[in-house]
């Protein structure tokens, strides 16, 4: 690929990694070290114009937002919560798919002396879903091991990502609301997107063909 300015891509380590290498390498770019063994945090790849920055899940949007990274890789459910500014989300990679959900105990009963009590790390998402609903809720902010409040009184329900639905039932949980269907976008930073339009618009031609030809096969 022939590309006339530099690109930093964001990328996290784990599920969107390994499944955004193989896109990427469609494009001829792969890292020159195991990005997960190595300790750097700054990855110069076999396309010498581009480099990878490896950061949590969360903080993808956070470095895009701020052109700190030209383009990243994040997932739907953290977009919602980071709220998309400065950003443009061209792209669908159909990667890490899962659904956010409202989840807990299989009798779970309202309660009549409070507010019905969230825990989440997704705040915003779960906040906008009750108020659509218009049910007054008490959002607990937690930032793992969502599955454990239910079962030790700290929360009714839970929001969280589900897949294969063993997490749940591993904890005698069950899923009982769809919030969203979730993938992983590339995010482009605006201001990238119209500096180095030529550039962004090149890798971007090479993902989407990536995208549908992995979907074909
Ligand atoms: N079980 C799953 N199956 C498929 N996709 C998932 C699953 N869990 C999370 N994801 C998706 O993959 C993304 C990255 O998840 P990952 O577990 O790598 O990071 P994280 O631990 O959630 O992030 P952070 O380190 O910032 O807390 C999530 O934002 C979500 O979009
Ligand atoms: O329905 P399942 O297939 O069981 O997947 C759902 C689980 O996956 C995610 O956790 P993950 O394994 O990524 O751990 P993490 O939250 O610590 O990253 C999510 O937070 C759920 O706990």
């Amino acid at each position: 690929m022939n590309l006339n300015a530099p690109l930093t891509i964001a990328l996290s380590k784990g599920r969107i990694l390994e499944q955004t290498l193989p896109l990427l390498a469609h494009a001829g770019i792969a890292p020159l070290e195991d990005p997960e063994t190595s300790r750097k945090l700054i990855l110069e790849t076999t396309h010498p114009q581009v480099k990878f920055v490896i950061i949590r899940a969360s903080d993808v949007p956070t470095y895009v937002q701020y052109g700190a990274a030209d383009l990243g890789v994040s997932g739907k459910d953290v977009l919602l919560e980071h709220g998309g500014e400065g950003l443009y989300e061209p792209l669908d990679l159909g990667i890490a798919r899962c659904r956010l959900m409202v989840a807990g105990k299989p009798d779970t009963q309202p309660p009549t002396s409070r507010r019905l009590r969230i825990a989440t790390k997704y705040v915003h998402s779960a906040e906008r879903y009750f108020a659509a609903r218009g049910q007054q809720v008490e959002i607990i902010k937690l930032y793992g091991s969502m599955e454990l409040a239910p079962l030790v009184g700290l929360a009714d329900l839970i929001v969280d990502l589900v897949e294969s639905g063993n997490t749940l039932k591993a904890n005698g949980l069950v899923p009982l609301e769809h919030i969203a269907d979730i993938s992983s976008r590339l995010v482009v930073n605006k201001a990238s997107w119209k500096m180095k339009h030529e550039t962004v618009n090149a890798l971007l031609t090479l993902l989407r063909e990536a995208v549908t030809t992995r979907s074909a096969g």
